[in-house]
């Protein structure tokens, strides 16, 4: 299956920050989030990529290895040439091209065949954050899946250092703060689980940017109660909880993941849309859904970006964030993510804000670097709607 978009090229731009404008916009006839009127899409006759671009944004849900973008992926391939993945980011589209669900993990997991060293780990988390800055994406937390490097032979520690370095020139550099997340790999068993907690507990190895502990890869056979004790463990060392749900199973995996793993937000929770009391109780709980749209096209968990429930959730009252997930395997970006929202829930610049918004209330930053990133959105929105 193709990716849904366009490969968005954002790659090797330069980052520059997008000053707000004034002027350039005019009031449109979308609407808010919570603005049920909204006549139509954004503004017909007014694309809205501009203004996403410049958006200032936080990303909530992204992979590590599945942001390696095509040039890493192929420089990392023509070093490990022994590896089935192509060296020609042409043929990378196709690569990234998937049947299903278990077919998306194979290839990903190939990928993560090419990661071999700290410095492809420094090289590959240094980058991803060059490729949020460019979009503007002023905080990230980025899922990484500690264990599948560990047992592919990377020394622990210096995987941890070499995180903790790139995080920290980001930070200085591009301005973009990042934060971790450490997924189990739920396939791979409870091994796994033992040694992701380990790696996100342990005093001399947790790295200072961990925020959070989840659970990803298939759902299908692999039931989230069986890891309860690792999350009890991981919330004990002061992690919060976001595991993967209800993306390739029904919403009865979403309840799971809530009263067993303490869920805190649901990484897409696509299949909540089935079930009106979770519904109900997500939105009067104020449990986040972290959606993907394109990623759930790419993966066939949904069949096309019209039949998405990402409508049903905002009208739940359900707390909406819009994320990228594998952004250069799906053929997408966040911007390019937000634009597809828009188009999904018609909304106009305010509702994008509030969407923006969204992704920062629902994130592990502390109140006075929330209160920052909302107050630089609202300064963004109303230098762009100014007359
Ligand atoms: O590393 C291994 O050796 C290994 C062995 C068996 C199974 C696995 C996995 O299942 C790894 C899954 C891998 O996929 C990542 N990921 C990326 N995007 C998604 C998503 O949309 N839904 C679920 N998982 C996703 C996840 O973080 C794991 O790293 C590994
Ligand atoms: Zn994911």
């Amino acid at each position: 299956m193709a990716p849904a978009y366009d490969d968005p090229g954002v790659t090797d731009q330069p980052i520059t920050r997008v000053p707000p404008h004034s002027g350039r916009g005019r009031r449109s006839r979308g609407g808010t989030l919570t603005d049920h009127t909204a006549t139509g899409l954004a503004d017909a006759t007014r694309d809205p990529h501009a203004f996403i671009a410049g958006l200032p944004k936080a990303e909530l849900h992204v992979h590590h290895v599945g942001s390696a973008s095509p040039r890493i992926v192929s420089e990392l391939a023509a070093r490990h040439p022994d590896s089935k993945v192509p060296t020609d980011p042409e043929a990378l589209v196709d690569y990234f091209t998937f049947t299903d669900f278990a077919h998306f993990i194979d290839v990903y997991l190939s990928v993560v065949d090419l990661i071999r060293t700290p410095e492809d780990v420094r090289l590959l988390t240094y980058e991803v954050a060059r490729d949020l800055a460019r979009q503007q994406v002023r905080y990230a937390e980025l899922t990484i899946t500690p264990f599948s490097s560990t047992r592919r032979g990377i020394d622990e520690r210096g995987f941890m250092d070499a995180i903790e370095d790139a995080r920290k020139a980001a930070e200085a550099e591009f301005g973009t703060v990042l934060r971790w997340c450490f997924d189990i790999p739920g396939e791979a068993g409870l091994e796994s689980a033992e040694e992701t907690v380990r790696l996100a507990t342990d005093e001399r190895l947790r790295p200072e940017g961990l925020v959070s502990f989840g659970l990803g890869g298939p759902e299908i056979g692999v039931p989230r109660p069986q890891f309860k004790p690792y999350f009890d463990q991981a919330i004990a060392a002061g992690l919060r909880s976001v595991p993967h749900a209800g993306e390739t199973t029904g919403p009865e995996t979403v309840w799971d993941a809530l009263t067993h793993l303490r869920a805190e937000r649901i990484g897409h929770g696509t299949s909540s849309a089935r079930d009106p009391k979770l519904l109900t109780h997500l939105a009067e709980n104020r449990i986040p859904l972290e959606v993907c749209p394109t990623s759930n096209i790419a993966t066939r968990a949904v069949r096309t970006l019209d039949e998405h429930p990402i409508k049903e959730f905002v009208r739940a009252g359900v707390l909406v964030t819009i994320n990228s997930d594998d952004p250069p395997m799906f053929g997408t970006d966040l911007n390019n993510e937000y634009a597809v929202a828009a188009r999904l829930l018609e909304l106009d610049e305010r509702g994008l804000a509030e969407l923006a918004h969204n992704a920062v209330e629902a994130s592990f930053l502390d109140e006075p670097g929330k209160a920052r990133i909302k107050s630089e959105i609202d300064a963004y929105t109303a230098a762009w709607l100014a007359p």
